[in-house]
């Protein structure tokens, strides 16, 4: 007999710390099967599934649309969102006192979430983005409001290899009174990364020190590319 399919995969969570810590980024390995990803990209012609959709160019967010996943979440969505915070809360505890910031992250998603909603950040954020011929992303930061939960989780739905070409993901990471630095990261489907969503600390010679990052998708040049992203703090 088959045992049953887990719904969230191990990670080798010593690296992706180590790597958070040290780039601000880190690629997961797979989370997601084929069937997965698949499953997932068919839900985006079906609104039932979202609370909003987005087309990017109204607002200068570059070109391409995305929809909000409304309540209830996909499961597999929401077990992993559920799993990766219990794993992501004590990086996310560690970088605020590194970075002199009082808040501090509960164990559990929902206890977190409790404190999003009773300031009216009650919206779902986890979200569906597809991108056609011509398509970037802006370098942006997913804030939503006061509550803030300081890394996210991006996974990739279609193949690289035959789905669609450019697309990357890219990263900046701005250090004071320095220039920008870039990273991408290449993904495979039902790969994805954690990255910081805005500020985080780097260890310098003199002790740690501040850095935003931003990030973004590069213009994709043909062909169809969707991905998943997992923000775990509520919107307003
Ligand atoms: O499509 C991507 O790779 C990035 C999507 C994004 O901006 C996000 O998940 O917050
Ligand atoms: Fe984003």
């Amino acid at each position: 007999m088959n045992a049953p399919k887990k719904m969230v995969p191990e990670l080798d969570w010593g690296t992706v710390t180590r790597d958070l810590d040290e780039f601000g980024v880190a690629s997961t390995g797979q989370i997601l099967d084929e069937k997965d990803c698949r499953a997932l990209r068919g839900l985006y012609s079906d609104d039932r599934h979202f609370r909003s959709r987005i087309v990017m160019q109204r607002h200068g967010f570059g070109a391409g649309e995305y929809k909000y996943f409304a309540n209830p979440l996909p499961p597999k969505i929401d077990a992993l969102r559920h799993a990766f915070y219990e794993k992501l809360a004590p990086v996310g505890n560690d970088w605020n006192r590194r970075m002199g910031l009082d808040r501090r992250y509960p164990e559990t998603l929902d206890a977190f979430l409790v404190q999003c909603h009773a300031d009216n950040q009650s919206r779902p954020t986890p979200l569906l983005l597809k991108y056609g011929p011509g398509d970037y992303n802006c370098l942006h930061q997913d804030v939503y409001g006061k509550h803030l939960f300081p890394i996210q989780l991006v996974i990739l739905l279609s193949d690289p290899a035959t789905e669609f070409e450019g697309g990357e993901l890219v990263l900046t990471e701005q250090r004071p009174r320095m220039q920008s630095r870039a990273e991408v990261v290449p993904l495979r489907m039902g790969h994805g990364a954690f990255f910081a969503v805005n500020d985080r600390p780097k260890a310098g010679s003199r002790g740690d020190y501040r850095v935003k990052m931003r990030h973004g998708v590069s213009r994709v040049r043909s062909g169809e590319r969707f991905t998943t992203g997992i923000i775990f703090h509520d919107a307003a």
